[in-house]
């Protein structure tokens, strides 16, 4: 599904109104019929509900909805502020519609002074000041509704976005002065801002209303955002030749483990091994000999000269994908040997964990990265590399600058991770849970891409399925398993059965 920007939604209202074609008062209409059915499936007619409208479209959708509860026996009260003296055409249309109702309890339409109402526990509020048109951050009496309501017990909907808060980039915004939504009612699509973590609070529920708009126009528009799904997924999938053997199914390097982390290098080659590799082989010092062997039996393991550390660079010449980092430590030694092993492999690289948190301590080398190297950093990792970032947005769009810089595909790992392409598109990924922010799931998801890649699957395609892969292995294990008790070797476990529903 593709994520447009506030300024393509703009134009995509208006291409759909010209084209399906639809008068813009009919288009809210359609917008606001969906919005009352979606409240009036979760809020009985005996709910008291406040209407709080703004002079734009937003507005206009909200006097829209007033109407449309009043007619159907809510008891309404609404209160729309005009403060410049200018509303929308289609927000003054509905508040003439609306004026012209009997069934309405209170209509205000605000200019100067405003005597809130009160709003109890009962109450439903429906948030209509501002949604994908605003522009600066909320201040002056707007700030002051927006914290009125917020301090209120009132159940709260907001329309299309959280009044306050901003659909993209949210930086430099007030924070404080952003409804709190308990559920929030977007049209067509999520916007951008309600994928970053930290927004979801001002969220609440959300739930997608489609309001028909124009897919010829949807098609035609190029998003630099998208949420991947399954149907994008299958296709991407390669199918086992009947007279495949492990030599044709890839042969993956792994450079990982240190001492007292060679359970990640043990996770990441099991990973490998259930992401349909044909071989592994997994370098590691010395001191994991014992423990790669009994708990990867399938791995060819190759012992690093040092007992602790990884020390030399591998000849990576046979083998046709590497993943490398999980476990590594970050000694000088290892570091050395990293940046050699980085500049002279030809095949497809992952690169995690501690093979990011070297490169940020030896930034000038990240201009020595192989084009196309996949980097997998979660937020911390990557503001260790790029320097803080003061929210989710700005992270990535540092992470969008660099993977155009270095020509690179970074996955900023979260829920909904995102994976900036060199060509400046964003993948983000649905699948996952909050139980696999687990120690060693991150593990699991290098093996995963490194098997992909050792495959023969393009480094966008291995990063998009391989995200997928991993999100969806650990939502099934979590439906048997449940979130708390998962580990990242579950999600391992729940592979195959991934695998199996996306050929189904
Ligand atoms: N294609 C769609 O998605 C559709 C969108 N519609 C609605 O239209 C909305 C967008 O409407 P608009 O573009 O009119 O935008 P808004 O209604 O979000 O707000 C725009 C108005 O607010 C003012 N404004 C912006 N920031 C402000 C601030 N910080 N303080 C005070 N005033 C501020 C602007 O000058 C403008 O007058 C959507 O959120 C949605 O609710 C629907 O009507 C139907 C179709
Ligand atoms: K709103």
């Amino acid at each position: 599904m593709k994520i447009f920007t506030s300024a393509q939604i703009h134009e995509l209202d208006k291409y759909t109104i010209e084209h399906e074609p639809i008068d813009s008062i009919d288009l809210m209409e359609r917008a606001a019929k969906a919005i009352a059915r979606s409240i009036a499936e979760e809020w009985s007619t005996a709910t008291p509900v406040v209407v709080f409208a703004g002079p734009g479209n937003n507005g206009g959708d909200a006097l829209a909805v007033a109407r449309l509860l009043a007619e159907q026996g809510y008891g309404v009260s609404a209160f729309l502020f005009n403060i410049t003296g200018h509303l929308s055409a289609d927000c003054a249309a509905n508040k003439d519609r609306l004026v012209s109702v009997k069934k309405i309890q209170q209509f205000i339409e605000v200019k100067q002074e405003f005597d809130p109402p009160h709003l109890d526990a009962g109450t439903l509020v429906v948030d209509g000041l501002f949604g994908s048109g605003l522009n600066k951050p909320l201040a002056g009496g707007f700030a002051s509704l927006v914290k009125y309501i917020n301090a209120s017990p009132a159940s709260v909907v907001s329309i299309d976005v959280p009044s306050g808060l901003m659909a993209e980039d949210n930086t430099y915004n007030v924070r404080a002065n952003t409804i709190h939504a308990d559920l929030t009612l977007t049209l067509q699509q999520p916007k951008l801002s309600f994928l970053f973590a930290e927004n979801q609070h001002y969220i609440g529920r959300l739930k997608v209303l489609d309001i028909r708009i124009s897919e010829e126009g949807m098609a035609k528009t190029d998003a630099r955002y998208h949420i991947v799904d399954e149907n994008e997924v299958r296709p991407l999938l390669k199918k086992r030749s009947d007279f495949a053997h492990k030599g044709s199914m890839g042969n993956a390097l792994l450079v990982a483990g240190s001492y007292g982390m060679g359970g990640a290098a043990v996770l990441a080659a099991r990973a490998c091994l259930r992401a349909g590799v044909g071989k592994v082989t997994v370098h590691s010092p010395k001191c994991n000999s014992l423990v790669l062997q009994i708990s990867v039996p399938e791995a060819v393991v190759q012992l690093d000269q040092e007992e602790t550390v990884f020390s030399e660079p591998v000849d990576a010449e046979d083998y046709t994908a590497l993943g490398i980092g999980p476990g590594l430590g970050q000694s000088e030694t290892t570091a050395i040997a990293l940046i050699a092993q980085l500049r002279r492999t030809q095949c497809p690289i992952v690169a995690d964990a501690d093979a990011l948190n070297i490169l940020a301590n030896h930034r000038a080398w990240l201009q020595q990265l192989p084009k196309g190297i996949i980097l997998t950093p979660h937020p911390k990792e990557f503001d260790r590399i790029n320097g803080h970032c003061a929210d989710s947005y700005e992270r990535l769009s540092r992470a969008c600058d660099m993977a155009e810089r270095l020509g690179a595909y970074i996955i900023v790992k979260g829920h909904y991770s995102a994976l900036c392409k060199p060509d400046g598109h964003v993948a983000f990924n649905p699948t996952g849970n909050a139980g696999m922010a687990t120690a060693g799931s991150g593990d699991v998801l290098t093996g995963i891409i490194t098997a992909l890649l050792a495959r023969g699957y393009k480094q966008a395609d291995a990063c998009t399925v391989g995200m997928y892969l991993h999100g969806l292995a650990g939502d099934i294990a979590a439906r048997s398993l449940g979130k708390e008790s998962l580990t990242a070797g579950d999600i391992i476990n729940y592979l195959p059965q991934a695998f199996m529903r996306l050929e189904d």
